[in-house]
């Protein structure tokens, strides 16, 4: 892999690399589980990817590797190769690639795919939109607030005066099949405070999508968690049948949440925007946290609202931009 100084023109990953695709995702289509570096070593994924122009972006630390696609209808490169980016010894190193694609709808100024840094791909990322808002508008002239398509729907943000982005989530969706989960809903359809076991340890979890699974765990102290063992167990557990983000929430006050999270696909990380949208819903469920506060992560602060009126969540932080590169794999 080279990188290469921000000033030098970029290359966009060209559609002509499309049709070197198709071989390859045959072939990959047979590999089973997390390939290992020594797998990406195989020549059809250095073909996939011979040379993606990236720019890398980190939101409170959960970080992502942008690829503008503005001129292509899918993402240029497979799974395999984005998991290949995203490893941090032998790739560029990441919790994700995003890709800048065209829109979906008349009134939107791009779309959004992210592959997971397991290669995996979810239908929403909340830091990782706030990047892509700020990558998309240093390619391109834009309103201050704008239109992004996602799996998960049409999401909106605002860039701001001093750089953060304020971003309209949506509003959550609370019915327990949908989420999706098998856990006991309550009279509402929730799932609210439900029993579960993982690695021999008994939990409640609050279970809410923002367009990706979320289950909220309150606990009394985050540091005498065994996070390591029970977030994978968590993660994969039966009742999640398109497995599930874990975060392990502390409340310090009314307004004031803290957490850690365990997101599937892509394990530890610092920070999920997704994440804290959801477990202020699931604290307000609880009735734990009032419907505006300030959500600690292990990469910094995040401020989350629940607007009464709307019940849509907008979400407020930071997203910064690290380098630029080249994805380029030697033969
Ligand atoms: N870090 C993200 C969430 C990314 C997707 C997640 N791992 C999933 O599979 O749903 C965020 O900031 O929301």
């Amino acid at each position: 892999m080279e990188c290469e100084a921000s000033s030098k023109k970029k290359k966009k990953a060209t559609p002509e690399a499309l049709p070197m695709l198709v071989p390859c995702i045959a072939s990959l289509a047979f590999s089973v589980g997390r390939p290992s570096p020594r797998q990406h070593a195989f020549p059809c994924v250095r073909m996939a990817a011979e040379e993606v122009a990236f720019t890398k972006y980190h939101g409170l630390g959960n970080d992502f590797v942008l690829v503008d696609c503005r001129e292509l209808d899918a993402p240029p490169v497979t799974p395999e190769v984005a998991a290949a980016m995203c490893d941090r010894n032998f790739g560029v190193g990441g919790d994700g690639v995003i890709f800048a694609l065209p829109p979906q709808q008349p009134e939107s100024m791009c779309s959004m795919r992210i592959y997971n840094s397991d290669g995996s791909e979810p239908e929403m990322c909340g830091n990782g939109i706030r990047c892509l808002a700020r990558f998309f508008a240093s390619l391109q002239k834009v309103e201050p607030t704008y239109t992004i398509d996602t799996l998960a729907g049409p999401i909106r943000p605002t860039l701001l005066p001093d750089g953060a982005v304020k971003v309209d989530m949506g509003e959550p969706i609370l019915d327990g099949p949908s989420v999706p989960t098998t856990l006991p809903v309550n009279d509402d359809g929730v799932v609210v405070a439900a029993p579960i076991s993982a690695a021999g340890a008994d939990f409640r979890a609050t279970c809410v999508s923002m367009g990706n699974p979320h289950a909220a765990i309150f606990v009394d102290d985050l540091d005498a968690l065994d996070f390591e063992t029970v977030g994978p167990a968590l993660e994969s557990h039966p009742a999640f049948p398109a497995k599930c983000n874990i975060e392990f929430v502390q409340v310090l006050s009314r307004t004031h949440l803290r957490m850690k999270v365990w997101e599937r696909g892509a394990g530890p990380t610092l920070a999920c925007g997704t994440g804290a949208c959801a477990l202020l819903v699931a604290a307000v469920l609880e009735g734990r946290a009032e419907r505006a506060a300030t959500v600690s992560l292990p990469g910094g602060d995040l401020f989350i609202e629940w607007h009464e009126g709307t019940n849509r969540i907008s979400m407020t932080g930071p997203a910064l931009r690290v380098f630029d590169g080249t994805y380029r794999p030697e033969q």
